[in-house]
């Protein structure tokens, strides 16, 4: 059978429930994935006096091919981009800036620095995001930044901060699309502090210095991202999940939730609709926290279905923002990112092809039974057929095929850098 035919009668089976499979195509086919450029170089960037990767996050493996210039990159995202369906975005820290060799610190950054960034993005029909990078750098070695004890060192950060809300103005303005500009910081203490509030009441200050700078918001959405711990940063986070949801509800900023950033038991599925109840946007890091905050590449496990489950079900395909945060150095960099992106497309289909108006109501109606019964069996329903249409219908690889061009861009071009 063809896979025009596969999906012929998978079609039917579907149809069966009342579901439109051509609709949710239509539907999928708008939903952007915002991809990470920092998979492609284990978040090295491209600064003239580059420091070593800290903030108490890590990459391991030694994969040969990373990227070394911008160019290198933006050819492995273009790669990576040919064999993931639908039009997406590219996710951009400031560490990716182009400064001709020239060094310029990070307070003193402009758009003018991420000109062939935006240029690449309008050639090849992309969104932008973009993010400040708080780490990896010499005013960070303490592992404090915004909520640093040293006035000077706040300033740096906070000056920083502003600056890139400028750029992703920029971005958004330029594309006629906005950006999200978002703010991880790795503040915290090794051991059990002192004192937990007053690091929290710098950064609170922090924070309203940098959304006090105007930047448009039709053009940039500031977000901010928490964490439950990192390394050097286990037993205190300054920048908590409570901080943010707090100064995001009340100051109507995005509040950013990272997969890897909670308890091993507690899921982000869970969090959504709670948190849409009060706020009109969310945006999520997906990752995949093994043990930790990993970061390994995500794959379709039961959590990311349960993530699309609640975006789908809940109508607010519209109001999460999508992007992805895993960085594997032990594999393919540019299979790396195809895997975790398709896969995030393959939770939104999967997701999308659920009765899930049906299973609602059988929760309403007290039937467990059946809505047991239902979940379990569509998991085995013909989604395979439908996501292979959906790839030859995108000109993207069906099945596994997206592989063999893999390799041939490892023999090719990687292997020779
Ligand atoms: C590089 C990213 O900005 C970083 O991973 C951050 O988003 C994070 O999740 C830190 O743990
Ligand atoms: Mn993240």
């Amino acid at each position: 059978m063809t896979i025009k035919e596969q999906y012929v009668a998978a079609k039917q089976a579907y149809a069966n429930w009342g579901i439109d499979v051509d609709a949710a195509l239509e539907t999928l086919k708008k939903v952007p994935i915002s991809i990470h450029c920092w998979q492609g170089d284990d978040i090295g960037g491209f600064e003239v006096n580059k420091s070593e990767l800290s903030g108490g996050i890590d990459i391991t493996g030694n994969y040969p091919g990373k990227a070394t210039t911008p160019e290198e990159l933006r050819m492995d995202l273009e790669k990576a981009l040919s064999l993931i369906p639908g039009k997406h975005r590219v996710n951009l820290h400031a560490i990716y800036a182009e400064t001709n060799g020239e060094a310029v610190e990070r307070d003193q950054l402009e758009p003018k620095h991420f000109e062939n960034w935006l240029n690449w993005a309008k050639e090849n029909g992309l969104g932008l995001d973009f993010n400040p990078t708080l780490f990896s750098h010499e005013k960070a070695a303490d592992g404090l930044t915004l909520s640093h004890p040293n006035e000077e060192i706040r300033e740096f950060w906070i000056n920083h901060c502003i600056a890139s809300r400028k750029i992703g103005e920029y971005f958004g303005r330029e594309l006629g699309n906005p950006c999200l500009t978002n703010i991880w910081i790795p503040d915290g203490y090794k051991d059990i502090p002192s004192d937990r509030l007053t690091p929290r009441k710098r950064l609170k200050e922090s924070l309203d210095r940098i959304f006090t700078a105007e930047v448009d918001e039709t053009c940039n959405w500031d977000a901010v991202e928490s964490k439950v711990f990192g390394i050097g940063s286990e037993s205190y986070v300054v920048g908590s999940h409570e901080f943010y949801l707090g100064y995001a509800l009340k100051n109507n900023k995005i509040c950013l939730v990272d997969t890897g950033h909670y308890h091993p038991t507690e899921t982000v599925s869970n969090k959504i609709s709670s948190m849409l109840l009060y706020s009109d946007k969310l945006a999520l890091h997906v990752s995949r926290p093994v043990r930790w905050d990993s970061d390994h590449v995500v794959i379709l496990d039961d959590e990311l279905r349960e993530i699309a489950l609640e975006i789908v079900r809940n109508d607010a395909l519209n109001q999460v923002i999508i992007g992805l945060d895993f960085f594997d150095a032990s594999i393919n960099r540019v299979a790396a990112w195809t895997i975790g992106t398709r896969n995030m497309i393959k939770a939104l289909l999967y997701a999308l092809l659920v009765p899930n108006d049906h299973l609602k109501e059988l929760q309403e109606k007290g039937d467990f039974t059946e809505r047991l019964a239902l979940m379990e069996e569509f998991k085995t329903y013909p989604f395979g057929a439908i996501w292979d249409y959906y790839c030859e219908k995108m000109n993207v690889p069906v099945k596994e095929r997206w592989l063999t061009l893999v390799k041939e861009y490892e023999h090719d071009v990687l292997a020779k850098r």
